[in-house]
């Protein structure tokens, strides 16, 4: 039996993958409604393929969700830890949860064990967990083998499943024989056509899952820059990105420019690396940078619209569609959206805001619960109305081809601003439409 302790994006994908490939897995939550909701057979998160993953292994009885440490410790053998680090004031990942999971484990367990901490950590963390479970085990008298191992998760929300079931690489920090066959065997399932699992020490596992975003939110920041600089000079950041894209050391992926990244990791992990550096004596200027460049870029579409009519000022009483509101397309996460910083930035100078997100309405509703210029609209087509132009935040695909005739049709002002780049400028022409996105077309002030 495994124990996931933490049923959210990771835990649960955790969760279903492992029952769909048989193991019996048992869920836990402190989050007493959550579970309830999950028993039901309703989701709390909206993740492609989830649904039906755990529907299935609850009526195959290999999966089943509780908030009873209790019922859970006692029947496993491997613990997945997999509940949140949220960042601390300072930047620095609060281990708050990790380290009460550790102490639930360490209170219950009666038998050889397995502690893989799969959520997002600080380097040490794996000792910390160790330290805490010894702690508890000698405060009840018993003498229980067990050991930690660090396993980073790297799934991205929105391809969550099919990251899980199909990993580039499966690390397993363990300085364990024992723990490290017991890893292998629980991904053999995963790892049958090519060897991805990676074995190294602790720290180094822990310190390669934050390595491993910072490296993917460097390329975007580095993007974003050169997308600034290429409407300056006049240059296309897409044939750019092409252009060195094809070049096998850099890639394609992760290297499109847009207004900003956001999520719950990206923005939350650049930080506890610096934090981390900076505890110890290793100044960390690239991550600086890095973070600091994104933080501007979420008001790159705000700036381009202000831009357009002539300063900040002449955004009061305007009326702009917002299209996408989740960080991500294929996710609701608002986390660190930049969504929140443009629709921000738009209410504190006076304009109304119509958006419209696929997925993410409920969450907008509940982060905006006051904002009474900003109008949650049930469709594209609505939020456009009345309005005097579009701004485009977040790629999902219902938006790559929409009836550009339409758009221009309903607007007042005739512009729409992309911050991710998924039209060409000739079909935006044809429509009549003026046409800004990120480091290929530059903003013009309007003409009155
Ligand atoms: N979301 C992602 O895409 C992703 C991907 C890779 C790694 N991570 C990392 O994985 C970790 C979890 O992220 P998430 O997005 O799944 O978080 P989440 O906030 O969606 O879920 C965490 C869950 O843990 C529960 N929890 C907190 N303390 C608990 C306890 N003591 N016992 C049982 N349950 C407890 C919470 O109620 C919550 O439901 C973080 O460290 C994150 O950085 C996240
Ligand atoms: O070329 C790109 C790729 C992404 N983004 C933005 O970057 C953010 C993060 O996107 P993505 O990485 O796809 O989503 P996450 O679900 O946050 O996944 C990241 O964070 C997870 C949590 O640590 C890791 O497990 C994943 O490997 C890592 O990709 C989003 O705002 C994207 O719009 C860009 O701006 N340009």
């Amino acid at each position: 039996m495994i124990t996931v302790i933490g049923s959210g994006y990771v835990g649960l994908v955790a969760g279903a993958c492992l029952a769909e490939l048989g193991n019996d897995v048992v869920c836990i939550d402190t989050d007493a409604a959550k579970i309830d909701m999950l028993r039901r057979g309703e989701v709390p998160i909206f993740e492609p393929g989830l649904e039906s993953l755990l529907r299935r292994g609850q009526e195959a009885g290999r999966l089943e969700f509780t908030t009873d440490y209790d019922l859970a410790v006692s029947r496993s053998t491997i613990f997945l830890i997999a509940v949140g680090t949220p960042p601390e004031e300072d930047g620095s990942a609060d281990l708050r949860h990790v380290l009460s999971a550790a102490a639930a484990i360490g209170e219950r367990l009666t038998r050889k064990a397995v502690i893989v901490n799969k959520s997002t950590v600080p380097v040490e963390t794996a000792a910390k967990v160790e330290a805490v479970i010894a702690e508890r085990l000698q405060a009840r008298g018993v003498d229980v083998e067990f050991s930690v191992v660090s396993n980073p998760e790297f799934l991205k929300e929105g391809a969550a499943i099919e990251d899980f079931t199909r990993p580039d690489r499966i690390i397993i920090g363990s300085s364990d024989a024992w723990a490290t066959e017991v890893m292998r065997n629980l991904y053999a399932p995963l790892n049958r056509r090519q060897d991805k699992i990676i074995v190294m020490d602790p720290r180094s596992a822990e310190l390669t899952k934050y390595a491993a975003n910072a490296m993917l939110a460097t390329r975007i920041s580095f993007m974003n820059e050169l997308a600034h600089l290429s409407e300056a000079v006049g240059a296309d950041i897409e044939a750019v990105r092409r252009g060195i894209g094809s070049d096998p050391r850099i890639g394609l992926r992760f290297l499109y420019p847009g207004c900003g990244y956001g999520g719950s990791c990206f923005p939350k992990d650049a930080r506890a690396l610096i934090r981390m550096g900076a505890e110890h004596k290793v100044p960390l200027r690239v991550m600086q940078a890095v973070e600091e460049a994104n933080r501007r870029q979420k008001h790159a579409l705000f700036e381009k619209l202000a831009t357009f009519y002539g300063g900040e000022r002449e955004l009061d009483g305007k009326t702009i569609a917002l299209w996408g509101l989740s960080f991500k397309p294929d996710t609701d996460d608002m986390r660190e959206a930049p969504s929140r910083v443009l629709i921000e930035d738009l209410l504190s100078h006076g304009a109304q805001v119509r958006a419209y997100d696929p997925a993410a309405m409920k969450q907008t509703r509940q982060i905006f619960a006051d904002a009474s210029r900003l109008t949650l609209c049930p469709s594209a087509a609505d939020a456009l109305e009345g309005s005097d132009a579009l701004a485009i935040v977040t790629e999902w695909r219902e938006f790559r081809s929409p009836d550009f005739d339409e758009i221009a049709s309903r607007l007042k002002d005739k512009a729409v601003f992309d911050g991710r780049n998924m039209y060409e400028r000739s079909v935006t022409d044809t429509a009549g439409l003026a046409y800004f996105d990120i480091g290929r077309n530059p903003v013009e002030p309007r003409e009155r």
